[in-house]
């Protein structure tokens, strides 16, 4: 579902006219911003998840290039990023390290029926540069879409839709910020999502947390790295 098949028709309806609106956006600032234009999202707190906001495009459109192109992902998944990915086990792949399996287990919990265990098989790697985004799509390579999708973010800020079970519903507009998690269970597993940006200016990127943990000599690689990335790590049982 990454691919649409007629693009004439993927331009016309509301997941894709939402991508070139929130490609644009530009946030109010915090100071003397109207409480509505930021209204809080409900969501959980848990030691990592961090709340997320739901947004509204400001009038203030810097220009943004609509283009777009597609962050990396990891083996065992094939991408083709006109069509549709898909996982290939033939291909060269690591195990998920022990601490990231076990985190995405305990953070599946909620989604899961009680007394069943969150078999984590695959983790994607989406590696955001500055102008990169992904496209609306439905995640609709694994067997069972009754278990959850455990999504980290960590880097940049983004934004992040939220549309229905057709590209016609309007999105729902969410920050997702360094440290976040979404679990993408339930009705959400069906629901067309995307990351029409990210934001790199250095009042916006909120990746303080992150900056703080990263002060050892060999670190300045990484912080450089991560002050213009975001990376998302998606954490599937996928049989
Ligand atoms: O980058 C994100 O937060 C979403 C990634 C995603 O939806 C995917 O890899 O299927
Ligand atoms: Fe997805």
């Amino acid at each position: 579902m990454y691919g649409a098949s007629d693009p004439a028709a993927a331009e016309r309806t509301a997941f894709r006219r939402a991508e070139k609106q929130y490609k644009r956006y530009k946030p109010a600032k915090l100071k003397g911003a109207s409480r509505p234009a930021l209204r809080e999202a409900a969501v959980t707190s848990r030691r990592w998840l961090t709340s997320t906001r739901c947004l509204r495009p400001t009038g203030s459109c810097p220009p943004g290039s609509a283009g777009a192109t597609a962050p990396g992902s990891t083996a065992p998944c094939s991408a083709s990023w006109t069509g549709r990915r898909n996982y290939d086990v033939s291909l060269p792949h690591k195990k998920i390290p022990d601490a990231l399996a076990s985190l995405a287990k305990n953070m599946a919990i909620p989604a899961m029926p009680f007394g069943e265990e969150f078999k984590p098989e695959a983790a994607i790697v989406n590696y955001y540069g500055p102008s990169d985004m992904l496209g609306g799509h439905v995640d609709d390579m694994e067997a069972d879409w009754t278990k959850p999708i455990v999504s980290i973010s960590l880097g940049c800020k983004c934004i992040f839709l939220l549309g229905g079970k057709t590209r016609d519903e309007v999105p729902t507009a969410m920050f997702l910020r360094s440290g976040d998690i979404v679990l993408m269970a339930g009705e959400a597993r069906e629901r067309f999502h995307g990351v029409p940006r990210i934001f790199t200016e250095s009042n916006q990127q909120e990746i303080s947390a992150l900056v703080s943990q990263l002060s050892g000599e060999d670190d300045c690689f990484i912080l450089d790295y991560i002050k213009n990335s975001r990376i998302n790590i998606n954490i599937r049982q996928v049989y």
